[in-house]
Formats: structure tokens, C-alpha cells, sequence
């Protein structure tokens, strides 16, 4: 295989010698004298330097070649550790560790010591950064496009059980992965008016901000081929004001540089409901506008004509926060580059990609005409026209339409302004079809696809789970990390006695590691020998960690009664933040954290039950968490959960999913079968069928004594001694307001745990079971989603020839 690079891998003490090189003359230390955070920085240059040839080559070959580029506008990308990552792309881990133990350092430590970029909430952030691993890797000439936040998402920490939020600040220290661009800036306009000049519509804009460029490489498996991120931060474009600083007016000499960097200062923590402030609309408008004038000006530098822009350039919005690009990229083509009105809009369509990510109503953005006209006048305008060429051309029902009742829905812009639109998952599609697009979905019946999510088995296996990792290698080869399908080979090691007892032996060590952790970190002593049953996600009604927290009380109760019943002991891992004014998710993380507490305290059942809820869950906690879980908790409200992706991550480390027919969970059982599989719960029709019985949760409250029990120790204030009414709203809203029908699937939750207690019991069973789920899960790799996208969306061939 040719790799753009080709080029021989540094020795043990060449990178030594780079990295004693970057310690003296890049951060002027002396090797005698040098902190852990001195040998990451140095490490991390060394590091570096190993990633420019293979971005440099794939720079170069997208230039000769004109191969067609691909763009993908996130306002996320939860990116995580980059140390570590690069290192095993590379596959420099070895030849690190060794250069560094030489000069008496812990390679372990200097990777704990990296903050994680956390530019994004959760699922959609996250598939960004898989995905723009997966482009490297695939041979994707790309580039991401986002914000470079000053703050990301926020700390999380628990003050009473409570969930507090404190500012992030990953760039309180210099951020080793970026190369500031200064020359990539570009003038982004707010506000103003529109008029006309001989004819034409020319936006005076009120303000201006400067959008000025950080390009961060992202290396793929074997640094064979690179993709850039490009991130934006906001700079004033007006001097500093002196004559205003003489007059002592301070705050007014700085507000230019304080307004623009406003725009780049903080991620929205919202993960459903968008906030609806102006201020995420200039965010939005900010990160889409920098990137489609670097889009253009790129464009230009290789080509002359703007109506072929679609042969060579492919644009990909995720979800509709960058949706303003269908206006923004017309725009451009008309009032600076004097195209008509109808090529622009068939240029820009042609051009664009949109994914749906969620079906949650709330969730979907929707800016009042007033809003988006006095931050946007002349894209309103736009926008208008869209709407009503949209109108003359198809007979729509009421229904459809961007502008309705004084708001623009920016889900029927995103899809009416794109060539293509999709959802994450093959059910998730379907009910895209069915529910939010259905109307759309009639008048443009093939523009909706399916691209089922996938994770990157670079972070979220071979570099998250060593121990599992090796043993594959030993055992099927390691053509897996590259063409994960290779997983299949391992099928029949499942019948394997001797391989079962080092599949489980590399469960157990990461079990025993992570106990060590939860010690250190929460002086909490767990078992390893238990199930580790682990939920990890952020926090959210229909995500369901209510009702997991339901069947811990259920189970603690029935093993106090029963202690000596012969019961599988657990350990139930929570981890997930709440969006800071989402009240409902907060009340849950305390309710949480009441009941380990009680749990966790109580003598009778200690051996047998404990629950773990760490603060701050974030990539690097996952990374973690996943190669260490036994049972993986998606419990979602059938037709909720768009996709999931950290289901992916537990059962391609060999953990069993106990779960609704939601999301991919559909596919993972489809591919691991059903009897791999504990399956519980209404089916996303049963749920809409059930929901037609308002008193749905009674009914199944009075038919289930186990969940009484657990209503009534709640209301009794039996995790809460201190205030026994603290959850008598919680309880009330169970009985009463049960929205994502938590009661009507409880017993049947509560019969699926047991069959997991059984077969858990079963070692040789699980086991087997659990390698089943490993090696049929090759298809939920981000490279075959990432294929997906090559040709049914941006048809861009890989640049790699294997
Ligand atoms: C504007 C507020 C806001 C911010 C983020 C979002 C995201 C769409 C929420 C999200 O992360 N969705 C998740 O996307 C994952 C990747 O496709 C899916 O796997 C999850 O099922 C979906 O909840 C909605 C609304």
C-alpha cells in the first residue's frame, strides 16, 4: 500500500533527540529542570513534527490532482486527547514510551496531563471527530470547519449530589496541536441593512468581526493520508481605540476587541433545546460565513468557473446549526461574484449535504423573522425568495415552508437549500420520512438517505482498549484497526475455550484498572468480578437514566431482602452532564447520586451492589470506562435516540447491550443476533400507541410492585433523610407525566436485568456471547460510514490507491 508519506519511521533515539530538541530551543528548558507539563509540550512538538509530512503530501496531492475536497461544517467537535491518538496513527507509541523512559519519563503520565478538547456536547460533536479520523484514514481530501472556543463544554462537578457547572479553559495553557493561520482571516457582517444598487441587493452590514484561522492536522491509521481542521476564533476588526484609552474611557477602547472575541468565547452546553439566543445565531452565521469565503477563495486558486463548484467541492452540515450556508454560499455567488439568482441556488443545492440528528421537536432550530432579519437582513431576504420559489415550483401543503408564524425553520431550509439530506441510523431515517420531513419527504421523495453512524476503532480500540487489541492482533492479525469487517475472522475463536479465557482476561484487567481508579479518585471499593453495567451519556429524559435508576432502587431492595439469594453482584456506572438549565436532568443526576450514596453506605448489601456516578464525563473518562463495561445500558424511549454511538463503543469492546429497538441498536442486534442481544421494552409504534392511553404510567405503576416499592421509597424521602420531599415533584411527574413512558417499560426492563444476572453467572455463555458481539460488529466502523458518505452524498473516490 503507497502511503503519500512513505517514509521510514523515527528510531528510539532520533525521537529522543527531537524531543530534548523542543525541550531546549521550543520550550528553552533544560531536560534537569523540566515539568510534566514541559515534556508533553515537547513530546508534543516531536510528535508534531511526525504529522507534517503526511499533511504536507496529502496538501499537495489535493492540489496537483484537483481532486475533489470535501468540507464538513460542525459547530462541535469533541475531539479529546490528541497525544496519544497521533502516537498510535503513527505508530510511534513503542518509540515514544522507550525515548521518554530513557529520560526517566512516564509516558502514562504525560498523556493524563493533556487536556481534552471539549468543543462539543456529545453524539454530534463527537461523530465529527471520529469522522474527520475516518476521512484521514479513508483518504478523504477534507477539511472541518468549526469554532475555536475559548471555553468548551463546561466542568462538571457535584456539590450535595448536585450537578455545579465551572468554566472550561483547555487554552489556559498553549495548545500544542494548532498552527495559528493569521494570514486565513476573513470579514464576517452583522446587522445593518440591505439595498438596492443599480438593481442589485448589496448588504451594508452594521458590524464587522475579523474570523481568523487555527489549523490543527488529524493524522489517519498508518499516516497515510491527513485531513485539517480548521477552526475559527474572533478578532476585532477595528484598531485598539488609544484616543478612547488617553480619555480614560478603558472599557470603550477595549469593547471591539471584547464584542468579536465573544463570538468565539464559549460553546452553548445545550444539547436538545437550542437557547435561541442572538448571540448562537452570530456564532452560527460566524463559523459558516469564515468557511464558505475560505471555501470560495480556495476554490478559485484552482479553478475558474463558480458554476462547477459541485464537481469539485462537497459541503456537509451537521445538523441545521450551520444551515445559514444555503443563503450564505447564494450570497457569495451572487452579490460578490455576480452569478443569477437560479444558478446560485442550484450551484449552492447541488453543493450541499445535510444530517438530521435528532427528531426531538424541541430540538430543531427555529429563529424569529425578526431575529434573523435584524441579524441577517439581506439572508432573510433570501431566504424569502427560497421559500417562495420553493412554493411556485411544488404544491405544498400547508405544512411545508422555512417561513411560518414569524419564525424561519432552519430543518426545511437545510433541506430544501440541499441535494441530499440523511439520518444517522436505518430507523431513524425511516422516521425522519415518517415524522419531521414527512411533508418534504413527499414533494422530494429521493432526497432522504441513510448513513448509520460508526466510531473510529483507532481511539475507541486500539488506543482506549491495548489489552483486547493485542489479543486480536495474536489472534486474527492486525488488518482489523484498518478494515474492521477483518473482525468477522474472529467468529469462530467464540467456541474457543482457550481464547474465552483471554478474552476474559483482558475484561478483567481493564475491570481491575478502572477499580483502581474509582478508588483513587472516589474511594469507592467495587468489585471486579462484578458486572460492570455502565450508562454513559449525557443527561436526558428520553436517554432514560431515570429509569436505570428505578431498577437499581428495585434491585437493592429485593437483594435486602433476600441477600443471600444467590444474586449477580454489580456495579452500576453513571456518567453524563446535564445542559446547566435543563432542571428536569438535574434533579435526576441528585437523585442519582442520593441513591449511591444510600447504596453505597449500606453494610447488608455492600458485596453485592454498588453505584459510581465520577463527575465530568468526558472523552478521555470514556475512553476509560468503555474497554472495562460488561453490560451496556441503551434504554432509550423507542424512536428517540437518533442513532447512539457509545453503543457502538461497549459492543465493539466486548460488552453485552441491554436496550430498546431504537436508534442502531436496531442494527447491533440485527448483527450480532437477537439472542446476543437483551432486548426489552415498547417498539417505537407501541410507544406512540401507548401514549394514547393518558393514564399509560398508573396503569403500569399499579401492575408492577416492584416500581410502587421504588415510588414509594423516593417519595418516603429514603435517599433524601435530610429533605424527604426533595423528589416528591420527580414522583409526581411518574405518575403522572411520564412522557418517555419509563413505567410502561419497567417490568420488562426489570426481566431483561435478570436474564443479564443469569447469563452472567454463566462465564463460558457470556463470554462467547460477548465475543460474538465483537466480531459482528465490523460494520460500525466510521470508515464504512465515512464510505457511505463517498458515494451516496459528496461522490469523492479515496485519494488512496490500495
Ligand atoms: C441547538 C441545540 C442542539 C445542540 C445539539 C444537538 C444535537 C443534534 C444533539 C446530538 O448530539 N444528537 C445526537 O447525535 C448523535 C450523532 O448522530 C446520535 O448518535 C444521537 O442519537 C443523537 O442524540 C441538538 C440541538
Amino acid at each position: 500500500a503507497s502511503s503519500v508519506s512513505g517514509l521510514a519511521r523515527p528510531t528510539v533515539d532520533a525521537l529522543r533527540a527531537k524531543i530534548l530538541h523542543h525541550l531546549e530551543y521550543t520550550l528553552a528548558k533544560d531536560a534537569g529542570h523540566s515539568s510534566r507539563y514541559d515534556w508533553r509540550m515537547a513530546t508534543s512538538f516531536a510528535i508534531r513534527d511526525e504529522m507534517l509530512k503526511p499533511w504536507f503530501a496529502a496538501t499537495r496531492q489535493t492540489y496537483d490532482t484537483g481532486a475533489k475536497r470535501v468540507y464538513y461544517l460542525s459547530m462541535e467537535f469533541l475531539i479529546g486527547r490528541l497525544l496519544e491518538d497521533a502516537m498510535i496513527n503513527l505508530g510511534l507509541h513503542e518509540t515514544i514510551a522507550a525515548a521518554l523512559a530513557a529520560e526517566g519519563q512516564t509516558l502514562s503520565d504525560i498523556i493524563e496531563d493533556e487536556p481534552d478538547a471539549a468543543l462539543g456536547n456529545g453524539g454530534l460533536g463527537r461523530l465529527a471527530a471520529c469522522f474527520l479520523e475516518s476521512m484521514a484514514t479513508v483518504g478523504v481530501p477534507a477539511h472541518g470547519y468549526g469554532i475555536r472556543y475559548e471555553h468548551g463544554l463546561f466542568r462538571q462537578r457535584f456539590e450535595g449530589g448536585q450537578q455545579v457547572e465551572t468554566p472550561e479553559d483547555w487554552l489556559s495553557q498553549p495548545h500544542p496541536w494548532e498552527f495559528a493561520r493569521p494570514e486565513a482571516a476573513y470579514i464576517v457582517g452583522f446587522k445593518g441593512h440591505s439595498e438596492l444598487r443599480r438593481g442589485k441587493s448589496v448588504w451594508v452590514p452594521g458590524e464587522t468581526v475579523k474570523a481568523s484561522a487555527y489549523d490543527t492536522p488529524v493524522v489517519g491509521w498508518q499516516g497515510k493520508w491527513a485531513s485539517t481542521l480548521r477552526l475559527w476564533a474572533g478578532l476585532p476588526t477595528t484598531q485598539f481605540d488609544l484616543e478612547r484609552f488617553n480619555n480614560g474611557d478603558y472599557t470603550a477602547a477595549a469593547a471591539p476587541e471584547a464584542l468579536a472575541r465573544t463570538l468565539s468565547r464559549v460553546l452553548y452546553p445545550d444539547d436538545t433545546t437550542p437557547a435561541g439566543k442572538e448571540l448562537r445565531l452570530k456564532q452560527e452565521y460566524f463559523m459558516t460565513s469564515a468557511a464558505l469565503q475560505d471555501i470560495l477563495r480556495r476554490y478559485q486558486s484552482q479553478f475558474s468557473t463558480l458554476a462547477d463548484l459541485p464537481k469539485h467541492v462537497a459541503i456537509q452540515l451537521n445538523d441545521t446549526h450551520p444551515a445559514i450556508a444555503g443563503p450564505e454560499l447564494m450570497r457569495l455567488l451572487m452579490d460578490q461574484h455576480d452569478m443569477g439568482w437560479d444558478e446560485a441556488q442550484t450551484v449552492a443545492r447541488a453543493t450541499l449535504g445535510y444530517t438530521n440528528h435528532t427528531l426531538l421537536p424541541e430540538a430543531l432550530e427555529r429563529w424569529s423573522t425578526y431575529l434573523m432579519g435584524s441579524v441577517l437582513p439581506r439572508h432573510m431576504e433570501i431566504i424569502q425568495r427560497i421559500d417562495e420559489d420553493h412554493a411556485k415550483a411544488h404544491k405544498r401543503p400547508p405544512s411545508v415552508g422555512i417561513v411560518q408564524h414569524n419564525e424561519v425553520k432552519m430543518g426545511d431550509l437545510a433541506f430544501i437549500m440541499s441535494h441530499k439530506v440523511n439520518g444517522v441510523s436505518a430507523l431513524h431515517s425511516e422516521l425522519v420520512k415518517e415524522t419531521v420531513f414527512h411533508d418534504l419527504h413527499k414533494l422530494h421523495p429521493d432526497r432522504i438517505t441513510n448513513e448509520t453512524n460508526g466510531v473510529t476503532p483507532r481511539r475507541w480500540m486500539r488506543l482506549s482498549n491495548p489489552a483486547l487489541s493485542t489479543l486480536l492482533d495474536e489472534t486474527i492479525g492486525e488488518g482489523w484497526t484498518r478494515d474492521l469487517d477483518h473482525l468477522k475472522t474472529l467468529e469462530p475463536f467464540a467456541q474457543d475455550a482457550a481464547f474465552r479465557e483471554k478474552f476474559a482476561a483482558a475484561k478483567r484487567a481493564n475491570k481491575v484498572a478502572l477499580a483502581g481508579w474509582v478508588q483513587d479518585t472516589m474511594g469507592i471499593d467495587i468489585n471486579p468480578d462484578a458486572m460492570f453495567d455502565i450508562q454513559i451519556k449525557r443527561l436526558h429524559e428520553y436517554k432514560r437514566q431515570l429509569l436505570n435508576c428505578f431498577e437499581t432502587i428495585a434491585l437493592w431492595h429485593n437483594m435486602r431482602q433476600t441477600p443471600d439469594a444467590g444474586w449477580t453482584p454489580r456495579v452500576k456506572f453513571f456518567g453524563g452532564k446535564s445542559a446547566p438549565g435543563y432542571f428536569v436532568a438535574k434533579e435526576i443526576i441528585h437523585l442519582i447520586n442520593d441513591v449511591a450514596r444510600t447504596i453505597n453506605a449500606d453494610p447488608v448489601t455492600g458485596h453485592l451492589l454498588k453505584v459510581v456516578y465520577p463527575p465530568n464525563y468526558n472523552v478521555s473518562m470514556a475512553q476509560r470506562l468503555i474497554p472495562a463495561a460488561d453490560l451496556s445500558e441503551q434504554i432509550s424511549t423507542a424512536g428517540k435516540e437518533a442513532s447512539g454511538t457509545g453503543n457502538m463503543k461497549l459492543t465493539l469492546n466486548g460488552a453485552l447491550t441491554i436496550g430498546t429497538l431504537d436508534g442502531a441498536n436496531v442494527e447491533i442486534r440485527d448483527l450480532v443476533g437477537a439472542d446476543n442481544f437483551f432486548l426489552f421494552g415498547l417498539t417505537a409504534d407501541g410507544v406512540e400507541k401507548r401514549r394514547k392511553n393518558i393514564n399509560h404510567a398508573r396503569e403500569a405503576i399499579e401492575d408492577s410492585q416492584n416500581l410502587r416499592d421504588v415510588l414509594q421509597m423516593i417519595v418516603e424521602g429514603r435517599f433524601s433523610p435530610e429533605e424527604p420531599d426533595r423528589y416528591h415533584g420527580l414522583v409526581d411527574r411518574a405518575w403522572h407525566h411520564d412522557h418517555y413512558l419509563v413505567a410502561a417499560d419497567f417490568d420488562s426492563y426489570w426481566e431483561a436485568q435478570r436474564a443479564a444476572d443469569a447469563l452472567y453467572r454463566t462465564p463460558q455463555d457470556w463470554n462467547r456471547k460477548a465475543i460474538l458481539n465483537v466480531a459482528r460488529s465490523g460494520f460500525f466502523s466510521s470508515d464504512r460510514t465515512i464510505r457511505g458518505y463517498m458515494a451516496d452524498i459528496w461522490d469523492v473516490p479515496s485519494a488512496l490507491k490500495d
